[in-house]
């Protein structure tokens, strides 16, 4: 396991797709001190938020006119064949191609951009908006220490990062940590839904949720030495509330079954984008 850190940005950055995500990568980039006169942005649809934003940091909007340092794509992997032709130019042998695609092979990455000199594989997730996410992350034999300490410094600005000798094991870390805040974002969900049921205001339901997630996401954070199942274990107390509740939960393995299944569908899907 690698826990990396520590800014050696690139000197000169080209931002693919500046959604969800490639704009909360964007962001924290910026925020540990990335040149932003060295940052272009590539997206036909950017919205007006980001247009601000570039314009208030100084960051361009449109084609570099020299190859980048870095290349990273963040657009949709289903868009990756349309969008790749007009990226060809762009990537040249210098070039490091970052992708965070979910789904597409370093091999896959190669075929589309084959003027690009060496690529890492990511899978980032959502927190890195706010530096508390978590990548996975695998480079290609081409790829030298100095590019990869590159792509590791920019990883990082998102969060921890988690650099993997074998590229298939990065559909598992999309299926897992990639696609893993919406789960928990979903329980937060049903578990206020639940509350409502039990008579709460929904208002209220919906602070309790939210409130108790927050409350244990931070208490791991703070107990990084304490396993998950011993936290759970002082919250349960012997014939009490918890307990009732967890043997509905685990009646069966429902939910570790119903998890490993979610986790199994994310991961095989990830495996049909690869192409
Ligand atoms: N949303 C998430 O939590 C995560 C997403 N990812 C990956 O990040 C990538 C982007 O996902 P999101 O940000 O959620 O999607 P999104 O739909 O929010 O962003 C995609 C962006 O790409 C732009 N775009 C479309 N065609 C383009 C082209 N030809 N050239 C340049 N830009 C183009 C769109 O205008 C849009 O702004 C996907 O490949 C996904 O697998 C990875 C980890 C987590
Ligand atoms: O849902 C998706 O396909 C992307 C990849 C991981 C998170 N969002």
């Amino acid at each position: 396991m690698t826990i990396s850190g520590g800014g050696d940005f690139p000197a000169s950055l080209l931002l693919v797709g500046a959604g969800r995500m490639g704009s909360a990568l964007l962001q924290g980039w910026l925020k540990l001190g990335l040149d932003p006169g060295g940052v272009h942005v590539l997206d036909p649809a950017p919205s007006p938020e980001l247009q601000a934003f570039c314009t208030t940091v100084g960051v361009k909007l449109g084609v570099p006119a020299t190859p980048p340092e870095v290349l990273v794509l963040a657009i949709k992997p289903q868009t990756l064949a349309s969008a790749a032709p007009a990226l060809v130019s762009l990537a040249a042998p210098t070039t490091l191609v970052i992708s965070i695609l979910a789904g597409k092979t370093l091999k896959t990455l190669a075929d589309h951009l084959p003027s690009a000199g060496a690529f890492v594989r990511a899978m980032p997730n959502l927190p890195a908006a706010i530096g508390a996410g978590i990548t996975g992350a695998v480079a290609d034999p081409a790829v030298t220490p100095e590019q990869k300490r590159k792509a590791d410094a920019l990883l990082a600005a998102g969060g921890r990062v988690e650099w993997l000798g074998d590229e298939d094991l990065i559909d598992a870390v999309t299926a897992v940590s990639g696609s893993g805040p919406a789960y928990v974002f979903y329980l937060a969900e049903c578990l206020a839904e639940a509350g409502i049921v039990e008579g709460l205001p929904p208002a209220v339901a919906e602070r309790l949720a939210r409130a108790t997630i927050e409350g244990a996401g931070a208490l791991l954070a703070a107990l990084p030495e304490v396993a998950a199942a011993k936290l759970r274990a002082d919250v349960t107390s012997p014939g009490g509330t918890t307990e009732a509740a967890l043997a509905e939960l685990k009646g069966g393995d429902a939910l570790p079954k119903l998890i490993a299944r979610a986790v199994a569908a994310a991961r095989k899907r990830a495996q049909q984008l690869s192409g």
